[in-house]
């Protein structure tokens, strides 16, 4: 436990309080640009990936920050005790200590083969046994040695999992689709609605289907009953239960219920306790991204987010790109009283990426227990949204451009784009979209400029925008796997920022426990075509459920 309970209680903490009062009056974004020609420089950094040799930069200039300010932000790293948790983290401790885990996803991607243990045990051979497993079957599968039962090549993948067992690997197979596979045809089943899994189902031949089951514990009830329906529709045309050792593999840490769903021991892929499952797409979870990027490029995907890890362990606070993010995103929440952070990735391929970031920061910071058992004296994680731009800008902008919210906001683009169609017009449009969104909410438009347009008297202030709203620009040559990889592990470190100077604990998730337990007590109900003891709305609402649905 760090030297302190409440991160109110340092010293810095009181200090950035002090200086909320100045700064928040004084700073006007786009005086601060006129006054300090030097602002870029001084707040942007370059991310160099090692991976691949492309760089990522970050511009932080647009932020409510001085001089002053990131000093004190990293002295209230540097006092929560930020540099000790990470080298706890990277050293294989138990840091998730409400589970008695290590925290140990980036010995997923240590592609040094930097020692890294667990308990005194090296985990550097188990992890690379894996990679080797993942490589030889992918290539089998690609190629075509791996046939299905009646020796035909796979063309359908069918991932079954949910939460972390999903969304990592349906976000970055869609992000990184220009380097998939177009004959293997994807399919990403979730959700218990029983229309998800048929809807995979009506798409695939069970002679040319490989179904992924991924679950780390491989007992979350709607991955088993999703893998179980996929069983029974498969057998109903394979007949024979051999034929599941070719088209069923697990991915999971759970040996004894894999085995017991039917799935050989040598078809599944293992990985450990210590990987979260919302950190868990650099394991075997990432399975279904390795087989349609192929390995070569799934090693880069780690490789990308080893370059970032290396600079989050080594890099002065100041200059460290993710304690930066998350430094900011805790003087917006707890100094400006933000409620939210938006993520609006100007990147069609990178559609699901806000979800897989809601998971990771909400998961893991949504919560309110300080890492020694108190209620915490200040808010915590913000609620993260956002949808690629340029869509996002027809619709939900208004409220960025001329809400009462303040709303935090990272754009993220690519310089060269995947399909420069049109002599790259495409892109020059979406670019200047990207640099015309964060100059406006910086900006505004004043009542005087709206005035010299010749608009009506009455319509000045609904024309008016009041400006002075924060971004930070990301801008990423190319988004390649190693690319992606390094942005990644910077809102993974970017998220540890912020829960270790909130001093909770961002690796535990038993919020998501509640809703499950409640609701296998109601399916037995439902089963039994009666309502039990239940406050008036619930029963009433089970009552007419179980009389309109009847089949
Ligand atoms: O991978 P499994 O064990 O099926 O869990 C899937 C998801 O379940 C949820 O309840 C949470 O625990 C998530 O963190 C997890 O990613």
């Amino acid at each position: 436990m760090p030297g302190f309970s409440q991160a109110n209680e340092l010293k810095s903490w009181t200090e950035l309080a002090t200086h909320h009062k100045t700064l928040s009056k004084d700073i006007v974004l786009k005086e601060y640009f006129a006054k300090d020609p030097q602002r870029f420089e001084k707040f942007s950094r370059v991310f160099k990936n090692e991976a691949d040799g492309g760089e990522i930069l970050f511009d932080f200039s647009k932020n409510f920050l001085t001089e002053e300010t990131l000093d004190l932000l990293v002295k209230l790293a540097e006092e929560s005790g930020l540099e000790k948790l990470r080298n706890d983290m990277f050293a294989g401790e138990k840091i998730n200590f409400t589970e008695g885990r290590a925290v140990y996803h980036v010995a997923l991607r240590n592609t040094s083969n930097t020692k890294m243990e667990v308990d005194g045990k090296s985990v550097v051979d188990d992890v690379n046994a894996v990679l080797e497993h993942m490589k030889e079957f992918s290539e089998q599968v690609r190629s075509g040695e791996w046939k299905g039962y009646t020796g035909k090549k796979i063309n359908t993948i069918v991932n079954i999992g949910i939460g972390g067992s999903d969304l990592g690997p349906v976000m970055v197979s869609e992000a990184l689709k220009p380097y998939g596979d177009r004959n293997l045809k994807l399919h990403f089943v979730s959700n218990i609605d029983g229309t998800h899994i048929a809807e995979a189902l009506k798409d695939s031949d069970p002679e040319t289907t490989l179904f992924l089951v991924a679950s780390k514990t491989f007992t979350t009830a709607e991955t088993v009953t999703n893998a179980n329906t996929a069983k029974t529709w498969f057998l109903k045309t394979a007949k024979d239960d051999s034929a599941i050792a070719k088209h069923f593999v697990a991915l999971s840490t759970n040996e004894s219920e894999v085995t017991k769903f039917g799935i050989d021991k040598k078809n599944m892929f293992p990985f450990s306790d210590w990987v979260g499952g919302r950190y868990s797409v650099w394991s075997a979870i990432g399975l279904s991204v390795c087989l349609y990027i192929g390995y070569e490029n799934f090693y880069q995907f780690l490789a990308g987010a080893h370059a970032m890890d290396q600079h989050f362990l080594k890099t002065p606070l100041k200059e460290n790109i993710p304690v930066i993010g998350g430094l900011l995103s805790v003087w917006y929440s707890d100094f400006f009283g933000a409620q939210t952070h938006l993520v609006a990735p100007f990147d069609q391929y990178m559609h699901r990426f806000p979800a897989y970031l809601q998971q990771l920061s909400m998961e893991s910071n949504g919560k309110a227990i300080t890492r020694d058992g108190k209620y915490v004296n200040y808010t915590t994680g913000p609620i993260l949204f956002g949808e690629p731009a340029t869509n996002a800008q027809h619709s939900f902008f208004q409220l960025l451009h001329q809400g009462t919210k303040l709303i935090p906001t990272d754009f993220i683009l690519a310089a060269k784009s995947h399909n420069p169609v049109e002599g790259n017009k495409h892109q020059r449009m979406l670019a200047s979209n990207f640099f015309a969104q964060s100059e406006a909410l910086m900006l505004g438009k004043p009542d005087s400029e709206v005035k010299a347009e010749g608009a009506p008297e009455e319509l000045i202030p609904h024309k008016t925008f009041l400006g002075n709203r924060p971004t930070t620009s990301i801008l990423v040559d190319k988004m390649t796997p190693a690319a992606l990889g390094a942005l990644i592990a910077y809102y993974e470190h970017l998220t540890f920022t912020e829960g270790c100077v909130w001093n909770i604990n961002s690796f535990d998730q038993w919020g998501v426990e509640l809703g499950k337990k409640l609701a296998v007590k109601i399916l037995g109900e439902l089963d039994d075509g009666k309502a039990g003891e239940h406050d008036g709305s619930t029963s009433s609402l089970i009552e007419a459920f179980l009389a309109r649905g009847k089949l």
